[in-house]
This record gives C-alpha cells, sequence and structure tokens, in this order.
C-alpha cells in the first residue's frame, strides 16, 4: 500500500515545474510526495511551499523544501494532497488526519488541485469514510444538534463521535478546534450537505471537498490511473 501511495505521490511530481508555488497536503501519501519534492528539490529545483499542518511543515523543512504562507504570497499554482474518499465527480472527504481546515485553506487559494491515493480511497458515493467535522469547543452539544438536522435535511443520519487522540484525551487540532466523525454510511447529495454544514456557526470546517481537486491519481496493483474533472 505505502509503494502504492509512493507512486502516485511521483505521478504528481510530474506536473511540478520551475518556480511554482505549491500546497503541501498533510497525511502518509502527501508525505511521500513532499519526500520526493524534496529530492528534487535538492537537485536544483526552485520552488517554494504553503504545508497544510505543523507535521507537513516539520517534513517539508527537513527536506529541505522553502516555504512561505498565505500571508505573504497571493496564489498558489498547484496543490497535491491525498484523500480518504474519492468519488467520480471527484469530490473527496479529507480530514482523517485532522488537517482538513488548513487543507481547504490552501485547496482553495490554488489555481489546480491534484489528489493522490492508492485506489482503495477511489468510491462510487462518499461517505463509507466517516465524514471529519471540525467544531469549535464551545456549546459542543448545541452545534451536534445543529449538525443532526443538517444531515436530517440531505436525507442522511448516523452516529458521531468525537475524535479521540492515541492518548485517550480529545483529538485538538493545529487550529485548537475539535474534530466529530459521523458515521453516515452513504451520503446521497454531498453538494447540498457541505452548504448545510458550512451555514452552522459551531462548525469550523468538514471534510467535504466538493469541486476542489481537477485530478486524481490512483495507484493500484494494475498501474496508475489518472481521472481528471470533466
Ligand atoms: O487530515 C488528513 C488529510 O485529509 C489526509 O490527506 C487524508 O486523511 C488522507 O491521508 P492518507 O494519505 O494518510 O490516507
Amino acid at each position: 500500500m505505502d509503494e502504492l501511495k509512493r507512486q502516485a505521490a511521483a505521478r504528481a511530481l510530474e506536473h511540478v515545474r520551475d518556480g511554482m508555488k505549491l500546497g503541501l497536503g498533510t497525511g502518509s501519501t502527501a508525505k511521500h510526495f513532499v519526500e520526493l519534492l524534496g529530492e528534487r528539490v535538492r537537485a536544483g529545483l526552485d520552488v517554494i511551499g504553503v504545508p497544510t499542518s505543523e507535521a507537513t511543515r516539520d517534513d517539508a523543512l527537513r527536506c529541505g523544501i522553502r516555504l512561505t504562507t498565505l500571508d505573504d504570497i497571493d496564489r498558489l499554482d498547484l496543490t497535491v494532497d491525498g484523500a480518504d474518499e474519492i468519488d467520480p465527480a471527484l469530490n473527496l472527504i479529507k480530514g482523517g488526519g485532522g488537517a482538513l481546515l488548513r487543507e481547504k485553506i490552501v485547496a482553495t487559494a490554488s489555481d489546480r488541485m491534484i489528489v493522490i491515493a492508492d485506489d482503495s480511497k477511489w468510491v462510487e458515493a462518499l461517505g463509507r469514510f466517516p465524514l471529519p467535522v471540525e467544531v469549535v469547543p464551545f456549546g459542543l452539544k448545541a452545534t451536534q444538534r445543529a449538525i443532526a438536522r443538517a444531515f436530517a435535511e440531505s436525507g442522511v443520519s448516523g452516529q458521531m463521535v468525537l475524535r479521540k487522540g492515541k492518548d485517550g484525551h480529545v483529538f485538538v487540532t493545529d487550529g485548537g478546534h475539535w474534530i466529530v466523525d459521523a458515521h453516515l454510511g452513504r451520503i446521497i447529495d454531498a453538494p447540498r450537505l457541505a452548504g448545510l454544514l458550512a451555514a452552522i456557526p459551531g462548525v469550523v470546517e468538514h471534510g467535504l471537498f466538493i469541486g476542489l481537486a481537477g485530478m486524481a491519481v490512483l495507484a493500484g496493483a494494475d498501474g496508475i490511473r489518472v481521472v481528471e474533472r470533466r
């Protein structure tokens, strides 16, 4: 599986050109991309990156990649990131690693987003992977009730679980928020649900990435499949 992730990352690297401003994703697949990009940088490629998490910032610096912020530059040329699920419209579920907020800010500031994954992430409909919803701790129960109403309005339901870290304590994102993972099974209308969730005051962000990815690079046992959004 790790080899497939690296193959997808290597294919995405072919889209990187000298002088590009890059969004650097988070997770085990994106980490391969950062490492391979680092090899090219050490061989002379001139790029600058905006990391989507503290973990990616550390990895990128270790790999010798120059970094900047969205305060210092306007647009990014390309973001390369992983995903937890990818559907045929190239809508995504992201946030399994908790980085969804910065990932969405960076992807939205990019002219292009390429999503890289092993082909187990490809699904006919989103929702088997629990949908991460990043919330502020204040008023958690009220926010969860509003989220449940949004689910009902878009025709889905399921258990919501407050994410815990490996240490058993509540998982805290890089932004200081909490994550509720919603076990929905199958999301019928992801764009509609995305809009409903975004309108809830206690929701900081959610893991539905609608219309952001322009290309998916999927590595499987039979080779690499590239899917472009129509
Ligand atoms: O918050 C984490 C990110 O959205 C990741 O891109 C996503 O969870 C996929 O991670 P991985 O490549 O490790 O499966």
